[in-house]
């Protein structure tokens, strides 16, 4: 397997150079020259797989001889043996039309460790097996930037830096990442919101000086690596699901801001997983909303939500799915994207449009409605969802079609945003590991929102750092 770029002006890479190279060294993001497909038949042989089982079934595809097979178990193992779930992501039945898959059993509480428990594994491998000095830069609006912190923790040869956005973030994700004082974590409060953090990485990994002399390797899902970890939970939940839904469609609503999530189901669909359609919910930034509807994509005015982490105006995964809709043509998506830099739009024609539609339905979910959806949860099933997958039902619900059924993704357990749990007058016991931190000391430096005062941080850290990778 070699991965290409969408914008066309990457040579073929294999596996480890993709997963270093991170952003494409174009501008573009990386992904697999041709997607392998998986035949009915294997579906029905991988029935009943455990998660672990079915994530090397899957990385088989896409790893070429590059990590040994023993190694990749080792890793896998490690990786889910964090998870507070035997079953890793249990799939929960809500009715007989709503399942909920919950994504929130590893170490923060998010489905982000899902793909970053591994990350954190495979950066200490190729740092171990090949020299390799790792400088992980990640934006996040919250879950992300906790869990690759988490992810690497404690591993020799890794430094990372996260760009969070100055108190917007809920309270529990910004302890849990500024609550941690190890040497090799910096963590900067920026003040700004996430569209600025991500632009400011997106731009100093393009500045490919920097980005080799620095070693700087990404974790946000820009890395095709995160996207492809992610789609092991589709196939799970899906080859759960059918087992007493032989006849139905199933579709999946999934809460999104970045559109990695979303766009991990779209790879699974086009591997062969029966999909019918993917639901896509966001909240007030509601740029994927609009797209779906209009076919045009620009950003609107940045919003405060009750679901921060979808906080979120200039989703990075759109242009991987582009890249399809264009047929796979990486000058229209060069092009495209151009458009986008220089106008802040694109606008897809109405045939593109019907393809779109054939695949996808999207709804943004204002605030209100996220409350009542929690309380309506609580009150009808004795389940307590947090305001991202609030957004997920919300969505479900407004696309509920007969003799579908529904995987709704649990993207965060509701103790990370007990701000808008109480405002639905809902009082919860925070898990023992999150009550820990409310009174733990905090590290962070908090930056003007420039590519300059970043550029200074790092250069302190990185000189400040002494570590050696052994072999
Ligand atoms: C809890 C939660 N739900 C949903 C999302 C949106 O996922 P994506 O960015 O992959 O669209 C995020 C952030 O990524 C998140 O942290
Ligand atoms: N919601 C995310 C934003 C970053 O998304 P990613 O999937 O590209 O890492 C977060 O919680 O940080």
């Amino acid at each position: 397997m070699k991965y290409i770029s969408t914008r066309g002006n990457v040579e073929p890479r294999g596996f480890i150079e993709t997963v270093l190279m991170g952003l494409a060294d174009d501008g573009g993001l990386m992904i697999p020259a041709e997607i392998p497909v998986i035949s009915p038949a294997t579906l029905v042989e991988w029935e009943n797989l455990s998660y672990q089982e079915l994530f090397l079934e899957i990385f088989l595809y896409y790893v070429n001889d590059e990590i040994p097979l023993e190694d990749l178990k080792e890793m896998v193992a490690k990786s889910y043996s964090t998870f507070r779930d035997p079953a890793i992501t249990p799939v929960k039945p809500i009715t007989d039309k709503l399942y909920v898959l919950e994504l929130f059993h590893g170490p923060t509480f998010a489905f982000k460790d899902v793909a970053l428990q591994f990350m954190g594994e495979l950066y200490s491998y190729i740092s171990k097996k090949q020299g390799e000095i790792i400088h992980i830069l990640g934006a996040t609006s919250g879950d992300t930037g906790a869990a690759a912190i988490q992810g690497v923790r404690g591993k020799e040869g890794i430094r990372i830096c996260v760009l969070h956005p100055h108190q917007k973030v809920s309270k529990v994700q910004e302890l849990q990442m500024t609550t941690v004082n190890d040497a090799n974590v910096l963590n900067l409060s920026v003040k700004g919101n996430f569209d600025d953090c991500q632009r400011i990485i997106k731009e100093l990994f393009g500045d490919l000086g920097f980005k080799g002399e620095h070693h700087l390797r990404a974790i946000n899902s820009i890395n095709f690596v995160r996207i492809l970890a992610q789609t092991v939970y589709y196939f799970y939940a899906y080859l759960q699901v059918v087992k007493t839904n032989k006849d139905a469609s199933i579709n999946f609503s999934i809460p999104s801001g970045n559109f990695g999530n979303v766009f991990s189901g779209y790879l699974a669909k086009r591997m062969g997983l029966p999909v019918n359609k993917l639901i896509i919910a966001t909240n007030e930034n509601n740029i994927l909303e609009r797209f779906i509807q209009t076919g045009e994509y620009k950003p609107g005015d940045f919003l405060s939500t009750y679901s921060p982490s979808m906080d979120i105006q200039i989703a990075s995964n759109f242009e991987r799915y582009l890249y399809y809709l264009v047929g796979e043509d990486a000058e229209k998506v060069s092009a495209y994207m151009k458009k986008f830099q220089d106008e802040g739009q694109i606008v897809i024609g109405a045939e593109a449009m019907q393809q779109v539609h054939a695949e996808f339905a999207a709804y943004g979910v204002k605030n209100a409605e996220c409350l009542q959806v929690i309380s309506k949860y609580k009150a009808n099933h004795e389940y307590l969802l947090d305001p991202h997958t609030a957004c997920g039902i919300a969505a479900y619900e407004t696309y509920s079609g007969d003799n579908e059924v529904c995987v709704s993704f649990a993207t965060a357990h509701p103790a990370k945003f007990d701000e808008a749990i109480k405002l639905c007058n809902i009082e919860q016991v925070l898990p023992a590991e999150i009550q820990q931190l409310l009174v733990m000391p905090q590290y962070q430096t908090i930056v003007d929102n420039s590519k300059e005062e970043i550029v200074k941080q790092l250069e302190a850290f990185y000189s400040r750092a002494t570590d050696v990778v052994e072999n």
